[in-house]
């Protein structure tokens, strides 16, 4: 396989091997064409954070204060970023992390297609949230060979719940994502501002408007009454759950289980003893609670807790040198939210494509540069405290 940092190449003799797209290279521009492509209600909701987004800023700020310290004379000619993930030989370690409403940044409004086939010609796994505009069941056959994983938002219906991993298992998803942190959305402004959050929500209950059980519970279909399905769901959406519920959510599935939103390194340890096969250390990039740490800071102690569990991290990555630092402190893939969306506005499934190698192409050419061949050499020695 060629290697990620090629994507260079190609750009700089575009003549030659054929046109690169016209997206911005640098996030910055990416960020600000996308404020422009997207409809302003989409565009808030996705940008915005909890609170005066003072944590989902210090999520981005954390990674300035790690330098890496490069090695020579190693020839790192070759560079292999692959990774082993409960058994998936994955080509790199970036993943997409489940973005609830991506359905709406595409403009033909399935997103969530356009992620899945950005995702099978990548290879790079795709987190399904939840809350899609498509049936999670229409996704994975456009994944391809990339392996795919589910989010869950465990609703109170413990029924609907064990339906929808169980539709996620028959689906074809690889791995099953319990998100933790939002089972009550937190204090955002931009939202408030707008009170557009319902009415996007709405058009991103596919899953459940075509869930067995989710349907038994209401007296018309959603199809006649989407007012009462959109009402039912609102209801049942989030479950504040406890470590009592944790054997349950382990009886649900056999497929590997994570556990999305831990930041403290006991709750890694606990969840781990309750039998999850895999830790994600995220903090919603910024949209739950404000006044939180950078996720990058809690990392290294969830890592260390975890003791040889895989950890999977998201918040605040935005380029190919972030990806080296959260894979320095630990972990063993790292996700992005934001960035993809961006993509995904400006020119849909090519737009994803885009963003996840440029991501990759920086992150292999720094392996390079820095005289790191392998994910391996990556380490904690690799990382200076900036400041
Ligand atoms: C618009 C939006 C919707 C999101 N929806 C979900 C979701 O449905 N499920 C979930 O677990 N996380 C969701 N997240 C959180 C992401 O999975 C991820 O933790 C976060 O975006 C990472 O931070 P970043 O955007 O700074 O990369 C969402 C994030 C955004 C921006
Ligand atoms: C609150 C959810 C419905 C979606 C989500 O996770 C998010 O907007 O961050």
């Amino acid at each position: 396989m060629p290697g990620f940092g090629d994507f260079q190449h190609e750009i700089y003799f575009a003549g030659l091997t054929g046109r690169v797209p016209d997206l911005p290279m640098a996030y910055a521009e990416l960020e600000a064409r996308a404020a422009q492509a997207l409809p302003p209600s989409v565009l808030s909701y996705v940008a915005g954070g909890a609170g005066d987004e003072r944590t989902q800023r210090g999520n981005v700020e954390a990674f300035e204060r790690w330098g890496l310290v490069p090695r020579m004379f190693v020839g790192a000619n070759e560079r292999d970023l692959s990774v082993d993930l409960f058994g998936l030989k994955l080509p790199s370690p970036l993943f997409l992390a489940p973005v609830g409403v991506i359905g709406l940044c595409a403009q033909d409004g399935h997103g969530d297609l356009a992620t899945a086939k950005a995702s099978a010609r990548t290879g790079v796994p795709m987190v399904a949230s939840t809350l899609s505009v498509d049936p999670m069941e229409t996704l994975v056959p456009e994944l391809g060979d990339t392996p795919g994983f589910f989010q869950l938002y465990t609703p109170t219906d413990r029924d609907l719940a064990a339906s929808l991993v169980q539709r996620a298992e028959a689906a074809g998803f690889r791995g099953i994502v319990v998100t933790l942190d939002t089972w009550v959305t937190g204090w955002r402004p931009r939202d408030l501002a707008t009170a557009n959050f319902p009415q996007l929500r709405g058009h991103c209950l596919a899953n459940y408007f075509t869930d067995p059980v989710f349907r038994q519970r209401l007296g018309k279909a959603p199809e006649d009454d989407p007012a009462a399905a959109i009402g039912l769901w609102a209801q049942l959406f989030g479950n504040p759950l406890t470590w009592e519920d944790l054997p349950w959510l382990r009886s649900l599935t056999k497929l590997p289980l994570l556990v999305k939103g831990i930041q403290h390194p006991d709750d890694a340890r606990r969840a781990i003893d309750g039998g999850v096969d895999g830790i994600y250390c995220s903090n919603h990039g910024g949209r739950q609670a404000n006044g939180g740490l950078p996720a990058l800071d809690c990392l290294a102690e969830v890592v260390d807790a975890a003791s040889g569990t895989p950890v999977l991290f998201d918040s605040g990555v935005r380029s190919g040198a972030d990806v080296i630092k959260a894979l320095a402190l630990g972990a063993t893939a790292v996700g992005v939210g934001r960035p993809y969306a961006w993509g995904l506005s400006l020119a849909g499934e090519d737009g994803v494509v885009h963003v996840l190698r440029t991501l990759l192409a920086e992150a292999d050419l720094i392996m390079a540069v820095d005289g790191y061949p392998a994910l391996a050499d990556l380490t904690r020695e690799t990382l200076r405290r900036v400041g």
